[in-house]
């Protein structure tokens, strides 16, 4: 692989060499020393896997180009991957950096049923049984458009499902993606920089030159002499290292958990609600990542507010217009809120296969050997149980000060004094004696609004117990 590298102009290949590390497997080592941002490797853009590639190639490209719908990039990077590894000849160059990839990986989808309930209750539990559905899926409508119209160049017994998944797992975590002065993005395969290894202790150091379309590698830091040298895959937590690359970072400070919240549309007042979300920036099954660093996202407790929502609240917000309840509605909702939002996380937290304390005592005394599957499920489910703990920590510390009235007293209602009909602002406002919510300036503005504001009239004033018509 390095000879041809080398023939096809890439540079840096003298100055490093392949070697194994007991921590990282396979990997790159200096053969000279490396000053913080010097220029360590390039890849020529002729030897990169691109989509474009795969497109230009005389076999496979008009295969792919007839495919309707097209393939994700994913897929059209797994399948030129399958396509070299199946040519006898005529492939030398990246059939050698095929024949050097791994034989296996340890990616969650490979995970024997027994070690992936290590992990049960995780996100990563879910998604992984999500993802063996919908590979099967999407192998199963790959050989319907690609392999079975084109059986002389995809021979099947070299695509098998089983291909199929090591080619994916060889793009989930040898992929490089960049972002392009366009706002497009690019994801490629670099051989010889797909053999280094991550390290978030160096800053991220591989680039991409939108003019020759070569891809670098700089020192993130400086390296001795017969040092590894790293990469920063980027800030990336235990569930998903492990999904895509088949690692951990024990004590990861990215660690997080993707909270699904969702509502069944037959709920009451869903159009409604949906559309509250749509303009608070959400959907009404939204996925929202929960962190070490922001363990209570705003858009969660945006996300409860709207559901939350009582008939008369909507018909409030409704009579409000601009106001989506991004912030608190009022002190019921928001308690209503908090008190779910611990229910639901204790509820979550309770589903863990192995709860945190156990974990760690398991940890720590060796009961899962490094080198195992397990320990790897392990670690995530500990990041996962840590964060929505502390979800739970920061959602009962927000119910406290608001039951004790020492929170953030501004609602929905709270806006500044203004005459519901037209909107000028004043002190000398009088309210509308039978719900007590909006304001009039004067006499003929509350006569001219009586029709628009009814409905909410009796709704608002019925929830407050005042039903005088
Ligand atoms: C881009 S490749 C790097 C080269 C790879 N070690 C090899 O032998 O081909 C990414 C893979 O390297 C391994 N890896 C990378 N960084 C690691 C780390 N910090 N700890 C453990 N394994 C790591 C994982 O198996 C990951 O899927």
């Amino acid at each position: 692989m390095e000879s041809w590298l080398k023939q096809s102009g890439a540079s840096g290949l003298d100055d490093l060499e392949l070697a194994d590390f007991s921590d990282t497997g396979r990997g790159v080592r200096t053969l000279r020393r490396f000053k913080d941002g010097e220029e360590i490797l390039t890849i020529p853009h002729g030897v990169l896997w691109t989509v474009e590639h795969a497109y230009a190639d005389p076999f496979l490209g008009p295969a792919l180009l007839s495919t309707r719908p097209p393939l994700s990039v994913d897929d059209t990077l797994a399948m030129y991957i399958l396509f070299v590894q199946s040519r006898g000849s005529g492939y030398d160059g990246l059939g050698s950096h095929v024949a050097a990839l791994p034989a296996s990986y340890t990616s969650s989808i490979f995970f024997a049923e027994a070690e992936l309930e290590v992990c049960a209750g995780t996100s990563l539990h879910t998604v992984t049984k999500q993802l063996h559905r919908q590979i099967k899926d999407d192998y199963r409508g790959l050989v319907v458009r690609l392999l079975e119209q084109h059986q002389e160049l995809f021979p099947r017994d070299k695509f098998t499902i089983e291909d199929y998944k090591w080619a994916l797992c060889t793009v989930w975590s040898r992929a490089m993606d960049f972002k392009l002065p366009n706002g497009d993005s690019i994801r490629l395969l670099a051989p010889f920089a797909d053999m280094l290894n991550h390290s978030s202790e160096v800053r991220q150091s591989h680039v991409y030159d939108v003019l020759s379309g070569d891809v670098s590698v700089l020192a993130g830091k400086d390296y001795e002499l017969g040092d590894q040298v790293f990469i920063n895959y980027g800030p990336i937590p235990n569930n998903r290292l492990l999904r895509l690359y088949g690692f951990v970072v024990p004590g990861n400070p990215n660690d997080s958990y993707d909270l699904v919240l969702t509502t069944h549309p037959m709920a009451p007042f869903f159009e409604q609600k949906h559309k509250l979300w749509v303009s608070a920036g959400l959907d009404s099954t939204s996925t929202i990542s929960l962190t070490l660093t922001d363990p209570l996202p705003s858009s969660v407790l945006r996300y409860l507010r709207i559901q939350r929502l009582h008939q008369s609240d909507l018909a409030l917000i409704a009579h409000h217009q601009s106001d989506v309840p991004v912030e608190k509605i009022s002190d019921s909702n928001e308690m209503e809120v908090l008190r779910f939002l611990i229910e639901s996380i204790s509820g979550i937290l309770d589903g863990f296969g192995t709860q945190l304390e156990k974990l760690e005592e398991q940890l720590s005394e060796g009961f899962y050997s490094p080198d195992r599957n397990a320990w790897l499920a392990a670690h995530v489910s500990l990041g996962e149980q840590r964060v929505l703990r502390l979800t739970r920590e920061t959602a009962e510390g927000l119910l406290a000060e608001v039951e004790s009235g020492s929170g953030n007293k501004r609602g929905l209602w709270s806006a500044p004094a203004q005459c519901a009909k037209c909107k000028k602002v004043s002190v000398q406002l009088m309210r509308c004696g039978r719900c007590n919510a909006v304001m009039y300036c004067g006499r003929a503005c509350q006569v001219a609004h009586y029709r628009e504001h009814k409905a909410m009239c009796r709704a608002t004033a019925s929830k407050n117990g005042s039903q005088r018509d």
